[in-house]
């Protein structure tokens, strides 16, 4: 059997900003392969600067992060190209190239894994491309395939965003506010693809969330942040209102909730 992968461990892992501003304090945290992990926490607790330490975008101030033993590069370089290979990320606003067709925003998850010339000239290995109608598959939209990104609603723009990371054949994904940007029906179709993939691949999956019904409908496990510290860590099932006052800091309002007969 292989040795599973997306093994994530913060050390006493902190983040101050240039500007003094502490992202992220003394965080003590392992993660398991295979586990679907949602952060929550209000505007500014940290989600992001967490998502953006595990593929070195935010420099540690102290501490380290690893994946699979491996000590997270702190700096630019082949090292930290090599590991962000093996991470795929998907973003709020989709970050699509509007004018290119739906396979062609897929395969640029595959560009860190062929040499530039070929995707420069557009010729893509049939692997390649196989790989990338395969993600598209996954997320159930095979037939968009030669569709302009631009023509697509936001729910298959996400999708498209889900797959071209998928594309990367990731060890972990780390979706940053994944359905901010959708409408609520979208919103569950979204969440239950991460869900279903996480089970069907057993990739590694952190989610940002702004919504606690969400994280708790979805979540498999909570991690709650509050000025950058870990506040929780526990079961999605268990998670009280209690412990969501704890982790906001105060009571939460509509605003915090996607379906407001959730308060
Ligand atoms: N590049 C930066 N320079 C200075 N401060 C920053 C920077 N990025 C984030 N911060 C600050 O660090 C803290 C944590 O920010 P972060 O974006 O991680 O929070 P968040 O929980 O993701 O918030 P939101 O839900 O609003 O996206 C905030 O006080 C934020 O203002």
């Amino acid at each position: 059997m292989t040795e599973q992968r997306g093994r994530i461990r913060f050390s006493g892992a902190g983040v101050t900003y240039p500007n003094g501003t502490v992202g992220m304090k003394n965080l003590d945290l392992a993660i398991e392969p295979g586990e679907f992990v949602v952060i929550v926490g209000s505007s500014g607790a940290g989600k992001s600067t967490l998502l953006r330490a595990v593929n070195g975008l935010n420099r540690l101030t102290a501490g380290s992060v690893e994946i699979d033993g491996r000590a997270v590069p702190q700096r630019e370089g082949r090292e930290l190209r090599e590991l962000r290979k093996g991470i795929g990320m998907i973003f709020q606003d989709f970050r699509l190239v509007k004018r290119l067709n739906v396979l062609s925003n897929v395969l640029i998850g595959r560009l860190a894994h062929v040499p530039a010339w070929r995707s420069m000239f557009n010729f893509w290995p049939q692997a390649d491309r196989d790989i990338a109608l395969d993600a598209l598959q996954r997320v159930g939209i095979p037939e968009k395939a030669w569709t302009r990104a631009s023509s697509l609603s936001g729910g298959q723009q996400q999708r498209v965003g889900i797959a071209r990371a998928l594309a990367q054949q990731p060890a972990i994904i780390l979706a940053d506010e994944p359905v901010a940007s959708l409408d609520p029906v979208t919103t569950h179709q979204i969440m239950r693809d991460l869900v279903r993939i996480n089970r069907e691949l057993g990739i590694t999956t952190l989610v940002n969330l702004h919504f606690l019904d969400l994280a708790r409908e979805y979540g498999e496990r909570i991690i709650g942040l509050r000025h950058g510290e870990l506040v929780y860590d526990g079961s999605a099932k268990k998670v009280t209102d209690e412990d969501f006052r704890d982790i906001y800091g105060r009571d939460f309002t509509e605003d915090d909730v996607l379906n407001e007969d959730a308060i």
